[in-house]
This record gives C-alpha cells, sequence and structure tokens, in this order.
C-alpha cells in the first residue's frame, strides 16, 4: 500500500479502531510538529480591519472568455497545449460558463447577511486570480476607497501552494505593481480545512449520500461484487508531489509525507468519525481512501496519485458502492462537475458499481457561520479579548489539531523558482 493511501477497510465501527478513524488528539498532532512549529504562535491579535476580500480562483463566464481564463491561469506554468484543449472543451459545454463566479456571488451574498446578523460589521469585497473583478483592480478600488487595512479570505481550504500560497503571491504582487506596498496591511484568514462547519457540511452530505446509496444498492437489479460493502473515497485536486513536499512548515514529519495530505486525512477522519457518531449504522461494511483527480502538467511530472478513477478500476469486485466526497473542493466548481459528476461516474456506471457524489460546502449555513467566525477572530471590533491565551483558546478547529496559521512562515509552501515573488501574510514580515 503506497503511504500517500489509507489502509483500505478499517471498520469505523469498531471501537478498537479508534486510533485509526477516532478524533486527532492534540498528542497525535504533536507526534507529527516539530518544536519550531509547536512553540511558533499562530494567532494574530484581532486588528480594526477596513474590509474584508473574499478571494477565489475566477472562471470565465462565457465562450468568448475561456481561451483568455485559460491562459491566465496557465501563464508561465508549463501546461502542455493538449490539456488546455481538454479543459477548454469542459467549459465549451457548459456554455463557456464556469459554475464558480455564480457560486462565489452567492457565497458573498450569504456571507454579508451572516456578518449583518452576528457581526462584525466590516464590508466584504470579491476578487479573483484568474478572471474579472481583479486582485488588482479590487485593492486598487479599496485603496481610492480609503481601505488601509484588509483582510483576505480565500475560497480554499487546505495548506499548499495553490491553495494557500497562490493566494498571497496575488496580493503581494498586486501591492508591488500598484505601487501600494507602504500604503495598505493586506492579511489573510488561515486556511480553514478545520472549520467545524466545513467539516459539518461534508458530514451532513456524506450522511445523506450513505443513506441514498444504501437505498440504490437495496434496489439494484445487480451489484459489482455483491458483498454489499461501500468505499468512501474523499476525492481532492492533484498537485505535483513536489508542490506538496513543499506545503506547510519545513522540517515537519507529516502524515502522508506532506502537509497537503495530512490536512486531507484529518479531514476525511474528522466527518468520519461524526458520522459515526450520528448513525454508526451507515459505516458497517464501508471503508475509505483518499484519491485525486484533475491531474494536469506534462505527463513525466509526478503527481499524487491515485487517480479517482484508477482507484475505482481498482475496486472491481471489492465492493459494490462509491461514495464520492468532493473533500478539496468548497463548492461545486467545474472539477466537480466535470472529473467527478461526468468522468467518474461514467467509471462506475462502465464498472456496475452504484455510486453518489455528496455536496460541498457552498453556502451552507455552518459553513457560513464557520468563515463567520474566522472573520470574527481576527477583527478587533467583536473581539472579546486581545489576551493571547484567551485568543488561542477561541480558535475553532474540529480536527482536533491547533489549526492552521495566520501568518505563514516565510518558507511555508514555497519553491526555490518563486523566492523572489512578493507575498501577504508572512510570519518574519509582521508589522
Ligand atoms: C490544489 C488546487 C485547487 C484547489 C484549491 C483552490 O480552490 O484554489 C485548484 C482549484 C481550481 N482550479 C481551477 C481551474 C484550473 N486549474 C488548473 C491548473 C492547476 N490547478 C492546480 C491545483 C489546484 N487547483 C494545479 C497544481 C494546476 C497546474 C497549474 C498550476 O500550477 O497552476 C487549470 C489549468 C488547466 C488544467 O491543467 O487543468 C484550470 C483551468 C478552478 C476553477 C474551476 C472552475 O472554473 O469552476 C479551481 C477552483
Ligand atoms: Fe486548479
Amino acid at each position: 500500500m503506497s503511504p500517500l493511501r489509507t489502509s483500505p477497510i478499517p471498520d469505523v465501527t469498531d471501537p478498537e479502531n479508534t486510533a485509526s478513524n477516532g478524533p486527532a488528539s492534540v498528542e497525535d498532532a504533536a507526534e507529527f510538529t516539530s518544536e519550531e512549529t509547536l512553540t511558533r504562535p499562530r494567532a494574530q491579535a484581532p486588528e480594526p480591519y477596513d474590509a474584508v476580500i473574499l478571494s477565489s480562483f475566477g472562471g470565465p463566464e462565457g465562450q468568448e472568455d475561456v481561451i483568455p481564463f485559460l491562459r491566465n491561469v496557465t501563464r508561465g506554468r508549463g501546461i502542455p497545449d493538449e490539456r488546455l484543449e481538454e479543459v477548454a472543451t469542459h467549459y465549451r459545454a457548459n456554455g463557456g460558463v464556469s459554475p464558480i463566479n455564480e457560486q462565489n456571488r452567492a457565497l458573498l451574498a450569504a456571507l454579508r447577511e451572516e456578518l449583518a446578523r452576528s457581526g462584525p460589521e466590516i464590508p466584504v469585497l470579491w476578487a479573483n486570480r484568474n478572471w474579472d473583478p481583479y486582485v488588482a483592480d479590487v485593492v486598487r478600488d479599496a485603496h481610492e476607497r480609503g481601505y488601509r487595512k484588509l483582510l483576505v479570505l480565500p475560497t480554499s481550504a487546505y495548506p499548499g501552494y495553490s491553495s494557500c500560497r497562490q493566494y498571497r503571491e496575488d496580493y503581494g504582487v498586486a501591492l508591488a505593481e500598484l505601487g501600494l506596498e507602504d500604503e495598505l496591511q493586506v492579511d489573510k484568514v488561515r486556511q480553514h480545512y478545520d472549520a467545524p462547519g466545513f467539516i459539518g457540511a461534508f458530514t451532513e452530505g456524506l450522511l445523506e449520500g450513505l443513506r441514498e446509496l444504501r437505498a440504490k444498492l437495496d434496489t439494484a437489479p445487480s451489484r459489482a461484487a455483491g458483498n454489499g460493502r461501500i468505499r468512501i473515497m474523499f476525492c481532492t485536486h492533484s498537485v505535483p508531489t513536489t508542490a506538496a513536499n513543499e506545503a506547510g512548515p519545513r522540517g515537519v514529519d507529516y502524515e502522508g509525507g506532506s502537509a497537503y495530505v495530512e490536512k486531507h486525512l484529518e479531514a476525511a477522519r474528522a466527518i468520519l468519525r461524526d458520522v459515526e457518531a450520528a448513525e454508526p449504522e451507515l459505516l458497517a461494511g464501508c471503508d475509505w481512501e483518499l484519491v485525486y483527480q484533475s491531474r494536469s502538467g506534462a505527463p513525466s511530472t509526478p503527481w499524487l496519485e491515485p487517480d479517482v478513477n484508477d482507484a475505482l478500476e481498482a475496486l472491481k469486485g471489492a465492493v459494490d458502492g462509491v461514495a464520492m466526497v468532493p473533500l478539496g473542493f468548497v463548492s461545486d466548481h467545474m472539477e466537480v462537475k466535470w472529473d467527478l459528476d461526468t468522468e467518474a461516474m461514467e467509471t462506475c456506471e462502465e464498472l456496475g458499481l452504484q455510486a453518489v457524489r455528496t455536496p460541498t460546502p457552498g453556502t451552507h449555513p455552518a459553513y457560513v457561520r464557520s468563515l463567520r467566525d474566522l472573520i470574527a477572530e481576527r477583527v478587533a471590533s467583536t473581539a472579546p479579548s486581545q489576551d493571547p491565551a484567551e485568543l488561542e483558546r477561541r480558535r475553532i478547529g474540529a480536527c482536533g489539531g491547533r489549526g492552521w496559521f495566520d501568518r505563514c512562515n516565510p518558507d511555508c509552501c514555497l519553491s526555490a523558482a518563486r523566492a523572489a515573488t512578493p507575498v501577504i501574510a508572512n510570519y518574519e514580515g509582521a508589522r
């Protein structure tokens, strides 16, 4: 079994198995954490920010946008032309429209409502890396409006270059381009894979998905294996193994070989723990693993494996049903709609497997509430205390660890090639 794969079939309903699937304790986390990381403060004191920027990937809004969008995404990244043409067809099949912008508009509205209801009172703007409204334009407008302290909330939950550091670069580069480094302070909300509402939304979706899958299996005329077993596949975006290995603070012995993988495993276990607590019988005859999707890059470059489709092929004769949990995605992006709902579902059909794909957090009220809590812990007006010990206690987290960092180590998720690219939210650059 490859170290990147979670061992199959730990019976999560078996109390003897709590070591592999039980709640991760602070002690478990410490086992994988270097002294430097443990002693380093994670929580910044609350500050009086002027605005929050919901910061996302962006996507095309019509056929004429598809190619310019893909050029934006892949500029200087060595993605082969064939791959771009292939990905263009996914967008073209959907009228040239990515679902991501509508989803961000909905999240923006839900977050504004939640903040209006529960505070803190703070404007929320929206910016994208690869499409309008672009980061540099939003930062320039914010400055013109007189804002001086901004807090970025990425629509991305895990540590890693694409999901964390690249967002920090987006703002570092925009500030440099605009010459506003000395006039604007831009900070970032920590990665939120362990936010209770993130875990909670997936848990609710998996409970419903397993019920649905069991009902399908009960009525299915034939079954792939005939044993009633179910594989839960937690699906996330593959990244180059070098990028995975660079994720997070250095010198830490991460489970699965990287912070990127470790935090997905922690989130998966937290979801299984909560499903078990709610309806243990749903997990009878289930096993689980973490799989990867949406690989790009040159075929010769190693990316995290197994690919979801290969993992499905490998299930032949072992299970009757599959529940795919899109663990790496906060909403139903093109990757979810195409790579899971279209491609992986086709693979399931070919293999005679009954399958469900469970929901992403989207605008689930618990998820929106957690995003509000992450903002509230940083924005001074609502903070009950400035005392660092109190702040550390208040830090939310459903995975049993200590949460991610408000400001990252300078070498966090850094590749040598990008050492000169400016970033925000550097720990050593703390003001
Ligand atoms: C980890 C990760 C996330 C999750 C974290 C996060 O959410 O940020 C993510 C999200 C997304 N990725 C997206 C789209 C694309 N990603 C690409 C390319 C790449 N992604 C990578 C990684 C990730 N990507 C990587 C290592 C590459 C190779 C090139 C590079 O190093 O940059 C390409 C180029 C073509 C291709 O090769 O696929 C496209 C079009 C969309 C929008 C979808 C929509 O429109 O709904 C979203 C949300
Ligand atoms: Fe991507």
